[in-house]
């Protein structure tokens, strides 16, 4: 018999199946993790299939060296959808099944000494005899079975004498796996009657699982609509057919509120996912889903490949998050086309929901690609009432202040109304740079092409790309002057304007500065959900997922941050950022206000999101994505080309263009092709690298594949170092 191996070496000549003989006895099964010869070492391979004869001469194959695992890691299914990444993602095939399999799974199983008594009666000799051994079996008798280390520690003993009970038989010591982590049980939450069109979505996506076909849905409802209800009640329908089923969440919505919602419907059926586990913990989760303990999987990006064996339904919550494309690491997958993929070949539902849909996922809902559900009503309470503020009529009245006199007052109002409020505001720091106001000098980074962000608290200069710091200095470097401007607020700004206005107030934070430790996420949380707080500032983190009755009042400090960024996006982003953080305001009985501040408010995205308008919104967006050939309409490639000497970088790139363009100029199909550049990248050097762009845009996501593999097998300089990514959400 013979083994196909894919071998773990990253390069486009080993990206191929090896054959090797399995040797005689050796229980080797598909989907294995083996050890395996390759030229003069022995390297990790897995094995794709299992075939009886071989078109290679026999006398040249080698054997499989040994068995990593003592089970299979991937089934058939897993292999059929690791061959569709490699070839949709042009990625290497031992990345794509490396991008299935668990981080930890190389640490193995944790186990732990278990012992526990084998005798009913304690012999009576035994108290005179050996008194020490008769009080380790006088302890097992209230409390047994319990781990050896335990047992050791609380009757301070010798391993001498457990084993001489063992050796009469007195006690059992064995070995059990343990988890490393597992989800709290807290109370159990029931079922909740649903709404009209909460009950509409249950029933509709419940024929189709019923049906055990593949279907798409896109369940469209605003803020506060009950949708998590919807999951749960799918879920469970689910797991009582006999099937499991993934929640796909974004990271920063994997609140702790998320969780509890989860856990208290389905108890210890629940493994959680989220980027703070070890690679050991995250291990033992995916045992969980692969010997069958639990039936749901809440998680992150990656919880898409949790080993079910029937899976039944999917579902991605706030769906137009950019969290679910890995932009950073080959291969550069996306969750949500990933979950399509596993859905079609396992025959389940897939279910992407959102208040806000990405625009190609709505376009594809118009074109009846996904079905649409509709959840139009927030629950027993209304949507809050949004009021915008232009920030240059406030400064033509002579309010210099980062508040609006409106949103002062409500702030005010709210305070003295014992009611919470939420400010965001999508930056942290200070202030994003510091000027001279003589000579006009800005402080930059030495190793990127960016300004360094001022942090008040610790006085110095950040850099938010490679994290380079310096001492803010009383003055200019260049010129001595001592009149320093701050320019461009951060979260940290607003926090300090706010006590020096309220001083009694009492307020939190939360950006990625307050949040560095474990666990500070969830203090922050839920000091401001118990009242603990009137005000919470915060950046995006704080936009989605908090549900807390109380909070009646959200102000939006600036909404042209992300409205000014270089990308094509930026609209879209904006407009779903303010209608999310709106969300947050008159969940419970009271009446939610929101004051929108922004020098910008004709502006379609500012005035959809006043009217909490998506289809106004998307009918506006998709005409700009149609003229300018933009997704939906297009596939995007973006092509970056970096190294230290920027000459060299920029001949690499201007290389790579004219690659393109040869490639292109031969299509025989005449498809809309764009190649744009080769230019600077908009942030031109990250960490002592420059770089170049070279950006392609096709209606044939196919040329788009072609090109990558060219790329993939173009000779270039070693230290340089081209990434590749079709159908990006980042073209910074
Ligand atoms: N059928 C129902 N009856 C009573 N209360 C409900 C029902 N469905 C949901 N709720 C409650 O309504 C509130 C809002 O629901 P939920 O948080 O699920 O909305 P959502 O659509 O997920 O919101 P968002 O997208 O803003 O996070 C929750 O407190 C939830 O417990
Ligand atoms: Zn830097």
């Amino acid at each position: 018999m013979f083994a196909e191996v894919i071998v773990d070496i990253k390069s486009s000549n080993t990206d191929r199946v090896y054959t090797y003989k399995i040797p005689e006895g050796m229980k080797l099964e598909v989907g294995m993790r083996v050890s395996v010869p390759f030229k003069n070492r022995f390297i990790e391979g897995y094995v794709i299939s299992i075939t009886e004869q071989t078109s290679y001469p026999v006398d040249k194959i080698k054997d499989i060296h040994k068995i990593l695992d003592n089970y299979s890691v991937f089934d058939e299914k897993m292999i059929e959808l690791a061959k569709w990444m490699k070839d949709y993602y042009k990625c290497y095939f031992s990345e794509a099944l490396q991008t299935i399999m668990p981080v930890g799974i190389k640490r193995g199983e944790k186990k732990v000494k278990i012992v526990r008594i084998n005798i009913s009666e304690i012999p009576d000799e035994l108290c005179k005899r050996a008194p020490k051994q008769y009080e380790v079996l006088h302890y097992l008798q209230k409390r047994s079975p319990i781990r050896l280390s335990e047992l050791v520690k609380i009757l301070n003993i010798d391993y001498a004498i457990i084993k001489s009970l063992q050796k009469k038989g007195y006690i059992k010591v064995y070995e059990e796996e343990i988890h490393r982590y597992s989800v709290k049980d807290i109370e159990r939450s029931q079922p909740l009657v649903l709404k009209e069109e909460q009950e509409k979505a249950v029933t509709e996506v419940k024929k189709s699982m019923e049906k055990d076909v593949f279907e798409k849905y896109l369940l469209f409802g605003v803020t506060g609509s009950g949708k998590t209800e919807v999951y749960l009640q799918l879920i469970d329908e689910c797991i009582k057919s006999g099937k499991s089923a993934i929640v796909l969440v974004p990271e920063i919505s994997l609140t702790p509120q998320t969780i509890e919602r989860f856990v208290s419907r389905f108890g210890n059926k629940v493994a959680v996912i989220h980027s703070g586990l070890s690679p050991g913990e995250r291990f033992d989760e995916w045992r969980k889903v692969k010997n069958g303990v639990v039936d749901v999987v809440v998680g992150v990006r990656n919880a898409v490949f949790a080993p079910f064996k029937n899976l039944g339904l999917i579902i991605i919550d706030e769906e137009h998050e950019t969290t679910y494309k890995q932009s950073d690491m080959r291969p550069k997958y996306n969750a949500k086309e990933v979950a399509e993929k596993r859905c079609e070949l396992e025959n389940a539902v897939l279910v992407m929901a959102s208040a806000t849909p990405s625009l190609e996922t709505y376009y594809k809902a118009t074109k009846g690609e996904y079905k649409l559900l509709r959840l139009t009503k927030r629950i027993n309470v209304s949507m809050p009432h949004i009021e915008v503020v232009n920030m240059s009529d406030e400064l033509a009245r002579g309010n210099t202040s980062i508040f609006s006199r409106k949103l002062f007052s409500y702030i005010k109002e709210n305070l003295q109304k014992k009611e919470q409020t939420i400010l965001f505001l999508n930056r942290r720091g200070y202030s994003s740079f510091v000027s001279c106001r003589d000579c006009g000098y800005v402080p930059k980074c030495p190793n990127c092409d960016i300004s360094l962000t001022y942090h008040f608290e610790d006085k110095r200069l950040v850099c938010h790309y490679c994290g380079y710091q310096e001492a803010m200095r009383d003055t200019c470097p260049k010129c001595g002057s001592k009149r320093i401007r701050y320019l461009g607020i951060g979260t940290e700004r607003v926090e300090n304007d706010i006590k020096k206005f309220f001083p009694k107030a009492r307020v939190l934070r939360m950006d990625v500065d307050t949040t560095k430790k474990k666990g500070s996420h969830e203090k922050i949380f839920y000091d401001f959900r118990s009242g603990k707080a009137d005000i919470l500032i915060g950046t995006q983190m704080i936009s989605k997922g908090f549900d807390i009755p109380n909070v009646t009042l959200v102000g939006v400090i600036l909404a042209d941050i992300t409205l000014n960024l270089p990308d094509f996006r930026s609209s879209e982003r904006t407009f779903q950022l303010l209608t999310q953080v709106a969300g947050r305001a008159g969940r419970g009985e009271k009446p939610g206000r929101v004051v929108i501040q922004t020098y910008e408010e004709d502006h379609y995205s500012i005035i959809a999101s006043k009217y909490q308008n998506y289809v106004r919104f998307y009918n506006e967006e998709i005409k700009y994505r149609e003229i300018f050939r933009y997704p939906p309409f297009s596939h995007l490639m973006n092509i970056v080309i970096s190294g230290e000497e920027e000459e060299e970088v920029k001949n690499i790139a201007a290389n790579v263009y004219l690659m393109c363009q040869k490639i292109v100029n031969k299509l025989q199909n005449k498809s809309y092709n764009k190649i744009l550049g080769p230019a600077p990248a908009p942030i031109r050097k990250i960490n002592n690298r420059y770089r170049w762009q070279v950006i392609l845009k096709s209606e044939d996501r196919n040329v788009l594949v072609d090109i990558a593999e060219k790329v993939q097998t173009m000779k270039y300089p070693k230290n340089i170092r081209i990434s590749v990514d079709i159908d990006p959400l980042n073209i910074m």
